[in-house]
């Protein structure tokens, strides 16, 4: 067994908004690092802990973590749509592996995705097929979320589950989003009754028309945004740069201090998504001690995110 991390934000802004060339060359250098860090390392599984966007999970059940047996991605922002390829097995052995040792972990029999979890994949491969992939959600923009301890005992146990069971294989977390921002992802404490009704499931599988107005709307916060309108949340570089201080430690003990309602008020509500590096870090900490072999961090306002990439392996 071996494992690698990489981690990175994502946006449903790539291929829409276009930031000041010099900070396109930077993003596409820190993806081309991360590109090739995974081509140089060459995994044969790669578990992928995204979040989702009222896409795949609504309130109906949202639940804070869940594992998927099977997969498809419904294509948003102009990502790759259809099935992952997900190894069933493995999903089963793993999720059974998590409730013996105290995570209740939920399950889903076909989960659907968003650009929250494919992005980094299409980033490093071109195509969310090229590899197995077994896909883990973690609830990063539905309150109430769990603790952030429970979410760095979620990776140590999945840490466990690679070291013990996945003796054969090259495995690659992968974390997918963060850091601090606040795109305009509906709130359901200050829905509107038919904003509340899409995030209670209406807005599952939405008509061609719905979709495209729905990412318009995105787009247009952002070009506010990088124009210095409207009313987003500015972003929070300190926040984020000291986040990724303590992933880079090692010890992640002291983020178990973090509230969800800080977090919220600091770095926006969507800064949530952090919890996928959290768990893809305590993972890897779980199998080793590890350095963090590259790592990018920007605030970019054109696409309303704290962006970073960082590359771990162990020592
Ligand atoms: O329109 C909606 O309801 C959701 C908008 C949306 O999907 C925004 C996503 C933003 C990110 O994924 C991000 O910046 O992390
Ligand atoms: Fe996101």
């Amino acid at each position: 067994m071996t494992l690698a991390l990489v981690t990175m934000s994502h946006s449903p802004l790539l291929e829409f908004v276009d930031p000041p060339a010099d900070v396109k060359a930077e993003v596409e250098a820190a993806f081309e690092a991360a590109r090739s860090f995974v081509k140089k390392y060459d995994p044969d599984l790669v578990i992928n802990i995204g979040p989702d966007h009222y896409n795949g999970f609504f309130y109906d059940i949202m639940p804070p973590f869940c594992v998927g047996y099977d997969a498809v991605a419904i294509g948003d922002f102009g990502t790759q749509a259809g099935p992952l390829d997900v190894p069933t097995e493995i999903a089963t052995e793993l999720t059974e592996f998590l409730m013996e040792r105290g995570i209740d972990m939920t399950v889903s029999l076909r989960m659907e995705v968003d650009h929250g979890a494919v992005q980094p994949m299409e980033i490093i491969y071109g195509d969310i097929t090229a590899k197995p992939v077994l896909p883990i959600f973690i609830n990063s923009v539905a309150p109430p979320f769990t603790p952030l301890k429970r979410i760095r005992q979620l990776g140590e146990e999945l840490g466990a589950f690679i070291a013990e069971r996945l003796a054969d294989k090259k495995v690659l977390v992968i974390g997918s989003g963060g850091l601090s921002h606040e795109p305009p992802v509906p709130q359901i404490a200050t829905a509107t009754p038919e904003v509340r009704e899409a995030l209670l499931g209406g807005g599952r599988h939405l008509t061609p028309e719905a979709r495209d107005a729905r990412q318009q709307r995105v787009i247009n916060a952002a070009k506010d945004f990088a124009a210095g309108v409207g009313v987003v949340k500015p972003l929070a570089p300190e926040w984020d740069q000291e986040l990724m201080r303590i992933l880079a430690s090692g010890d992640l003990s002291p983020i178990d201090a973090w509230t969800p309602a800080e977090m919220s008020e600091i770095a926006g509500n969507s800064s949530h998504e952090v919890r996928t590096w959290i768990a893809a870090y305590s993972a890897l900490g779980a199998v080793g001690d590890y350095t963090v072999d590259y790592s990018f961090y920007r605030p970019i306002p054109e696409y309303i995110a704290g962006f970073g990439v960082t590359t771990a392996t162990l020592n």
